[in-house]
């Protein structure tokens, strides 16, 4: 809650260095998945050279399709890239959760800009340096480990680091974070259209995020130069104090105000719990089950959403194909109907939450509101993939897959934010830096288990 005599955000500067720092917590997962095609297409060619011309077995041809090569996807790629980009994500949002009492802030959030920088920096070298396919996946694999294992850290900081502004920075985060993904298609498409070889293409591509990195870490260094942000910072410092406690109550107060006499009841009850629990105490303890019994609803949420988009995107989604033969229209197709109306769309979807949060905190069906979105799964399934063994097309029109990509994204974008902002509304302040620490880990919880399931539908194709 802002009084009258707290610092403004100067310029927005802090809601501007937000939306940035958003972008380049996803900048490592967005750029590897938008450049799934070069990886494809190298992994290809390098596997045609080693096993001899027009070989049998491997399948391969260089003729180009849809900008990917049609070869036999022996490597699996979208689907452990994918799954090696969430797991350390998951894994290292918990070790964050540790390491953070004994790693300072600055420390993790800047040693983790500055890795995932040095590893854009390596995938770039990579794209001209001549290798076997084997070699050059298990590089990119372990590369997209560790990217992902920096940016969860970063990630984890970062979302605690917010928790000490007022909510609408979060949400600039948040759709800081649905930029990334525009960004990356952009830069495909403007380095794609550059008319250049396939390998300087590549090279142009992975520049731009080496750049968007160094651009954030500059961001965040200047966010203690903010009055605006030193003066939250510093507010938190004293949280155990007389002066956080009065704050408390009448921002509770006020949230009961606000919320009509339902809510007056609930901000005494709110009240009375801070109270008892402020009691002889220097710092109020949390309790992760207290938190959880009070946001568990919300944590299903981010689950599933994450669970059925993940399970398909870009695993499946990044296989269809177009099916007109017209040269153009056939490079630019996935780049533009998957990559990117997904990432616009799931930016609007993010940014809708500015404006409505609809259904409330109160409601208890939004697990099985998002969990309708899983009918997406069997349509892109569906849809023009040429590589398949099981089932068939149904859905070969263009149109059809552009209609899903718009209503599959824009309810992913809505109901990934919807929790993450409801979320702090159902617990006290105090309480709410667990709240983020804990929806971040169940975000991350979600996309694995997305991941996972992938592998499943992909061999269901
Ligand atoms: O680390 C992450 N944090 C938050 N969201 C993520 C992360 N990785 C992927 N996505 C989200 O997954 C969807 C598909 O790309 C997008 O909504 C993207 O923002």
């Amino acid at each position: 809650m802002s009084r009258k005599n707290d610092p403004q955000d100067k310029f927005h500067a802090v809601t501007i260095i937000c939306l940035i720092l958003g972008l380049g917590t996803l900048l490592p997962w967005n750029f590897f998945i938008t450049a799934i095609p070069y990886f494809q297409q190298r992994l290809c060619s390098e596997t045609h050279k080693l096993s001899g011309n027009h070989s049998e077995n491997s399948e391969l041809s260089d003729s180009s399709n849809n900008g990917t090569t049609k070869c036999r996807d022996d490597f699996n790629f979208n689907n452990w890239m994918t799954l090696l980009a969430q797991l350390p994500l998951l894994l290292c949002t918990l070790l964050n959760s540790f390491i953070y009492r004994w790693i300072p802030e600055k420390v993790r959030i800047a040693g983790s800009m500055l890795a995932i920088l040095s590893l854009f920096i390596f995938t770039a070298i990579l794209v001209k340096v001549e290798m076997d396919a084997q070699s050059f996946f298990d590089l990119t694999m372990a590369t997209i480990w560790f990217i992902n294992a920096f940016c969860a850290i970063l990630q984890g900081s970062l979302f605690g680091l917010l928790t000490l502004f007022p909510q609408h920075y979060s949400s600039m985060f948040l759709s800081g974070q649905g930029m990334a993904g525009t960004f990356a298609a952009l830069a495909m498409l403007l380095s794609m259209s550059s008319g250049a070889d396939p390998r300087t293409t590549a090279l142009g591509y992975f520049i731009t995020p080496c750049v968007g990195t160094f651009i954030s870490i500059t961001c965040y260094f200047l966010l203690y130069h903010v009055d605006f942000a030193n003066y939250h910072f510093s507010k938190s410092n004293t949280n155990s104090s007389k002066t956080y406690e009065l704050e408390t109550k009448t921002e509770l107060l006020h949230q009961g105000e606000e919320n009509g006499d339902a809510g007056q009841k609930k901000a005494v009850l709110l009240l009375k719990e801070a109270e008892a629990g402020s009691v002889g105490e220097e710092k109020q303890s949390v309790s992760l089950w207290t938190v959880l019994k009070k946001i568990w609803v919300m944590a299903l949420t981010i689950v599933i959403t994450f669970g059925v988009t993940l399970s398909v995107f870009p695993a499946i989604t990044a296989k269809v194909v177009s099916r007109y033969d017209h040269e153009g229209w056939c490079k630019f197709f996935n780049p533009v109907c998957c990559f990117l109306i997904f990432n616009i769309m799931d930016w609007i979807g993010r940014s809708i939450t500015s404006k409505i949060l609809w259904p409330g905190p109160d409601c208890k069906y939004l697990p099985l509101l998002t969990a309708s979105r899983f009918i997406f799964v069997p349509l892109f399934m569906l849809c023009n993939i040429p590589e398949r063994t099981y089932l068939s097309t149904f859905f070969l029109n263009d149109v059809w897959f552009i209609i899903f990509m718009i209503f599959f994204s824009l309810s992913n974008g809505y109901f990934v934010s919807l929790p993450m902002c409801l979320a702090p509304k159902k617990v006290l302040p105090h309480e709410s830096e667990t709240t983020g620490a804990l929806m971040t880990f169940f975000l991350a919880l979600g996309l694995s288990v997305g991941a996972g399931l992938s592998f499943g539908f992909k061999a269901l194709l």
